[in-house]
């Protein structure tokens, strides 16, 4: 990182349905992709359910016990490489349950923080084989706060605002989003950041699974939001480097946070 920029990198990979073995592959030549480029990332960013794809009628067996696959790689990798990653998500295995969880680690390899995705998207029948989170997704990496968030999870803005309240100037945002809503994809990823004045840095998969055709455009919108880079429906790599002072600049050009009157209208 230079001062106050960063580079990041999104892994818009393609998902194998039900095949761990052949996803971890894959992400491991991806995550090796990303950091032998002469622009070194800062942050790495990975798509939703990376490891099993939507199998979740099987799920139960294919997910990853307590995370701690994931968790040895990402952490051995980010320590390895000195970059930060923001592990998509995992269909994660608990006593109680398989959630679609994000773990992500800082540059020594220490976990910054986790986050179980809190609406489950019953299009996809999430409901009937997850288990929600019940806690918010902050994080902080080289010292900037953040927030995570999952694919479905931007159609609720109370959730973003609740996260850039809590001092978030960076959302991050794994998906799974299909055809044929990328008009909704790209307008509520634009309004997140505008509404919030915050970088909204989006990794949807691509590929198709089933009948269900996933489009990438992944998404690096600054809080302006102007779209700083943007994937085609490649299997690739989509790289932007961020100012992070921008935040603040334009929180002081429309002070929004000084304007609101949460006494009307706050639940
Ligand atoms: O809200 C949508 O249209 C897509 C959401 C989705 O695919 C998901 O949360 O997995």
């Amino acid at each position: 990182m230079t001062q106050g920029t960063w580079n990041v990198a999104l892994l818009q990979m393609d998902i194998a349905i039900g095949e761990p073995e052949r996803n971890y592959a894959k992400l491991e030549e991806m995550l090796n992709e990303a950091v032998t480029n002469e622009v070194k990332p800062d942050v790495i960013v990975i798509p939703e359910m990376w490891n099993t794809g939507y199998a979740l009628d099987r799920i139960q067996e294919l997910a990853d016990p307590a995370g701690e696959r994931t968790r040895a790689l990402l952490s051995g990798f980010s320590r390895e490489h000195g970059v930060n990653v923001v592990g998509g998500s995992i269909a994660e295995k608990r006593e109680c349950g398989v959630f679609n969880t994000i773990y992500a680690f800082d540059r020594e390899g220490n976990e910054a923080g986790d986050y179980s995705k809190i609406h489950l998207f019953r299009l996809m029948d999430e409901e009937k084989f997850l288990q929600s989170g019940d806690k918010l997704g902050r994080l902080e990496l080289d010292g900037v706060p953040a927030g995570m968030m999952i694919c479905y999870d931007i159609r609720f803005p109370e959730l973003s605002r609740k996260l850039a309240l809590g001092g978030a100037q960076v959302l991050f945002v794994p998906a799974e989003w299909p055809n044929p809503r990328l008009h909704h994809w790209r307008t509520l990823l634009m309004a997140r950041a505008i509404e919030n004045q915050m970088f909204v840095i989006s990794c949807n998969r691509v590929g198709i699974s089933g009948t269900t055709e996933f489009f990438g455009h992944s998404m690096v919108i600054d809080p302006w939001g102007e779209v700083l880079a943007e994937g085609d429906e490649s299997e690739r790599i989509v790289r932007a480097t961020i100012d992070l002072g921008l935040v603040k600049d334009v929180r002081r050009r429309i002070p929004i946070f000084e304007d609101r009157r949460p006494s009307l209208y706050a639940e």
